[in-house]
């Protein structure tokens, strides 16, 4: 089994006794070369949980580990880029290369960074910057990093689906190259498709899909037909239109054909379930779960 990039056990987190818990109960275990998709629904919690592997945030309870080390000793091996990407506004986009490179002087990589940075105005100020050039620059700086793990806090949320198709490209051959874990939220469920091969599905503070896309996929079905029982299966969402039932299930056995047109759901398809049903179980896959929960189970 490959190292965990971050593992969490029973994670907590709240902002002040009177709001809440943004995060509760959270144990899943990430394994190292993955990008994983991040996803949930406004304040599930995912900017929290990624604060934490980041070690902005202490936990209010439990624990989480990031390449094996508390997130504190692990930062100079992480990226983290936030959603409102700070920067220096009065330096220019040359200016704060230069500076990445003098905070990272081990590691530094000019031509990662370049990649994409390479096409921003390099005089500029960052003040001048549209939002869409200050994320190509931040995420330069996390890139030239040369990081081990990558946490992207909606990376993509401001850029043209040119400047996103390319971003994910360079995203998805550093991963490949370089074996970087890579730990993107977003909201943009299409893209993360084909992108992503590890996801985690946070909802009201709770892991409620954790592992491979495909294995998490392959679990599930969506049954259509003239039959009524479900059983055995789980079943997230079903609707009825006319004669006709439709369910997106968790398959607990095998499936009667003879009832049912079987097909496999889209990964946009089954997250849009899951977030319409937030009664639905949660799954974890072998490798999500944490493996002191392992040991304990
Ligand atoms: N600095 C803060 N002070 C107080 N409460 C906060 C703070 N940051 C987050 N929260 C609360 O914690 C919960 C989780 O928020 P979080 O930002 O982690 O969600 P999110 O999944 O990243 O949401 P979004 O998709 O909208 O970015 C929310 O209820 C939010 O109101």
């Amino acid at each position: 089994m490959t190292g965990a990039a971050i593992e969490a056990n029973g994670l907590g987190m709240t902002y002040g006794r009177k709001r809440g818990w943004a995060l509760r109960d959270c144990s899943f275990r990430l394994p190292t070369g993955r990008i994983c998709a991040l996803v949930g629904p406004n304040g599930a919690g995912k900017s929290t949980l990624l604060s934490l592997a980041a070690g902005l945030l202490r936990p209010a309870e439990g624990s989480v580990r990031v390449l094996g080390s508390t997130p504190a000793e692990a930062r100079p091996r992480i990226a983290y880029v936030s959603q409102d990407k700070p920067l220096y506004p009065q330096l220019t986009v040359a200016d704060t290369l230069w500076a990445g490179a003098q905070l990272n002087p081990a590691s530094w990589d000019r031509a990662a960074a370049d990649r994409i940075a390479g096409v921003l105005p390099q005089d500029a100020k960052v003040r001048t910057l549209s939002g869409g050039q200050r994320t190509r620059l931040a995420l330069a700086l996390a890139l030239g990093k040369r990081p081990e793990l990558m946490l992207l806090d909606e990376p993509m949320a401001d850029l043209d689906p040119l400047a996103r198709h390319q971003l994910m490209g360079v995203l998805m051959a550093e991963a490949a190259e370089h074996g970087t874990t890579i730990v993107m939220s977003s909201h943009i469920l299409t893209e993360l498709e084909g992108a992503c091969d590890y996801l985690l599905l946070v909802d009201g503070g709770r892991v409620r899909l954790g592992g491979e896309s495909d294995d998490i996929v392959a679990a599930h079905s969506v049954l259509t037909g003239q039959a009524r029982d479900l059983a055995p299966h789980t079943v997230v969402e079903s609707r009825t239109t006319g004669r006709q039932l439709t369910a997106l299930v968790r398959r607990e056995g095998p499936v009667d054909d003879t009832a049912w047109d079987v097909k496999e759901p889209s990964l946009e398809e089954l997250l849009l379930a899951h977030l319409r049903s937030p009664e639905a179980p949660a799954l974890l896959t072998p490798s999500a779960h944490a493996r002191e929960e392992v040991a304990t189970a």
